[in-house]
């Protein structure tokens, strides 16, 4: 582990033209300041080209949003891991909560994905993270659990993976966990990767923190304990806001 990363999940979101303008304004950013965050970008998938060929040879690094769990064959509309390594990609999120509601994706489909993932060479950002109704009756520490132990390949290696703690209650709510509620579930994190891999190996684990992240609150959560980065959706899509969330 090195800096901080800072991932800015586009979802379903952009076009050519605002692709263009928005790595474009990252890259001069990237060439102008010292910069100790990392950043990847994770388009829709019919925007990879275009962002891939902008962010060639560059230090903006460039993931998918999913990736099916088989190499190829007859899966129409999705998209192999080998496929997204191929074409120039470093990361695939999985598990992401809108998948796991949008397509029933479960902890062993997000397992299997990121296998893949890491199967092709890429970094799988695996995301996890309780609902309301979990958070409300107390479970979020269970829920969190065993999404660790379900979601995360048997023999993944720690050098090739990064969690993302997403509470679903507050993604693209405004609502934003507080820095203690956030110590407490990334320290807890931490501690199951430790039990699992062995302190060592463990700490090279990056745990990055989503749901309404923005420039206002961005220093207050990353510096908290075990808050490695950031997953960021909405101020992702503004080049100013996704900047200032890394570079403060
Ligand atoms: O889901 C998220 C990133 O994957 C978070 O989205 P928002 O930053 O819009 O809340």
């Amino acid at each position: 582990m090195t800096g901080k990363l800072i991932a800015g999940n586009w979802k379903m979101n952009g076009s050519v033209s605002f692709a263009t303008e928005l790595v474009e304004g990252l890259l001069e950013r990237l060439n102008q300041d010292a910069v100790s965050a990392d950043f990847v970008v994770c388009p829709p998938a019919a925007l990879l080209g275009t962002v891939l060929s902008l962010a060639k040879d560059t230090d903006l690094a460039v993931g998918g949003q999913d990736c099916h769990a088989n190499v190829s064959g007859a899966h129409t509309g999705d998209t192999s891991a080998e496929l997204l390594k191929d074409i120039g990609c470093g990361y695939v999120i999985t598990g992401h909560s809108e998948r796991r509601t949008d397509h029933g994706e479960t902890n062993a489909d997000v397992n299997a994905k990121s296998a893949a993932a890491l199967t092709a060479g890429l970094t799988p950002i695996i995301c996890i993270g309780e609902t309301e109704a979990e958070r409300v009756t107390g479970d979020t520490l269970n829920v969190i659990k065993t999404q660790v132990t379900e979601s995360l390949p048997d023999d993944c290696d720690p050098d090739n993976i990064v969690l993302a703690y997403e509470p679903v209650w507050a993604i693209g709510t405004g609502k934003t966990a507080t820095p203690a509620d956030v110590a407490d579930v990334h320290n807890f994190i931490r501690g199951l990767l430790n039990d699992r891999f062995g302190e060592d190996a463990a700490k090279k684990i990056r745990i990055l923190y989503g749901g309404s992240v923005k420039p206002e609150n961005a220093a207050e959560l990353l510096a908290v304990s075990n808050v490695d980065g950031a997953l960021v959706g909405g101020a992702s899509l503004k080049v100013e806001d996704f900047w200032a969330i890394g570079v403060r």
